[in-house]
């Protein structure tokens, strides 16, 4: 799975803990401009730490052992948990104008004037942009909208998405996702979306990767990867969602 035009390439990554017990190995992928992957995998399976790598956030007592990453383009990234990435104590507009501020080179007039379009382009409410608000008094949804703003504030050319819809009840997840993709048509950013929800991985992702204990099982892009995978792990775990109930008709209900 090579892609022509790679903004992405990580080669042979190899990460490990201090105790020096193994959590990636070998891990090779690339993702081209504009494109969209998904890295899918049950708990602990190395995908978060796979993504922090690329920027070199990877936690304390985490290391990397060997391979390369290249990433031709700025890249940003959104978390599991929209309220932790914010600053409580600052409110939200004035958070994501710092942002534009350092990242766009702007004055603070113009820095502020484009917050609010990106809080336009995110959807959020108008009463945001009257009145300064922290991010305590939003819910967990518009946190997570203004994380994505910030994150467009670096004018990426790849959005690391780590678990971005965990936290957030599933009428929202949705609408984070189609903003996500939204987004992506119109500014043309290349998405590499973390979860081990492998429904929301091949809605919102044309290639795949599965990790399992640290290491790519399987890849390829998405619909064929659904329709005939080839890894037990990956039959696993397309046969672990839940198949919707299928209603009786019968009289009287
Ligand atoms: N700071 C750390 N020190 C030691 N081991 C760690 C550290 N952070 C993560 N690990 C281990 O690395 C492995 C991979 O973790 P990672 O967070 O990448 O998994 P994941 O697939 O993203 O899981 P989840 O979906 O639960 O977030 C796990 O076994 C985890 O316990």
């Amino acid at each position: 799975m090579i892609s022509m035009n790679p903004i992405l390439e990580i080669e042979g990554l190899s990460l490990a803990a201090k105790s020096k017990k193994q959590l990636v190995t070998n891990v090779s992928l690339s993702v081209g401009a504009g494109e969209s992957l998904g890295i899918v995998g049950e708990s602990g399976s190395g995908k978060s730490l796979t993504l922090r790598s690329i920027l070199g956030l990877l936690p304390r007592g985490v290391e990397q052992v060997s391979g390369v990453i290249k990433c031709d383009g700025r890249a940003a990234m959104i978390f599991q948990d929209p309220r932790g990435a914010l600053d409580p104590l600052c409110p939200v507009v004035r958070q994501l104008a710092e942002v534009v501020y350092y990242r766009q080179n702007v004055s603070r007039r113009a820095s502020r004037t484009i917050a609010l379009e990106l809080l336009e382009m995110l959807g959020l409410p108008d009463s945001l942009k009257h009145t300064d608000r922290y991010p305590s008094q939003l819910s967990g949804g518009q946190c997570q909208r203004i994380v994505i703003a910030i994150a467009l504030a670096c004018k990426p050319g790849i959005l690391l998405c780590d678990e971005p819809t965990t936290a957030l009840d599933v009428t929202v997840q949705q609408q984070i996702i189609e903003t996500i993709t939204r987004l992506q048509s119109e500014l043309g950013f290349a998405i590499v979306f973390v979860t081990h929800n492998l429904a929301i991985a091949a809605a919102m992702c044309s290639k795949l990767c599965v990790m399992k204990e640290g290491k790519i099982v399987e890849r390829g892009d998405s619909l064929s990867l659904l329709q005939n995978p080839q890894d037990p792990y990956t039959q696993m775990l397309i046969n672990a969602v839940l198949p919707l109930p299928e209603f009786e008709r019968s009289a009287g209900v």
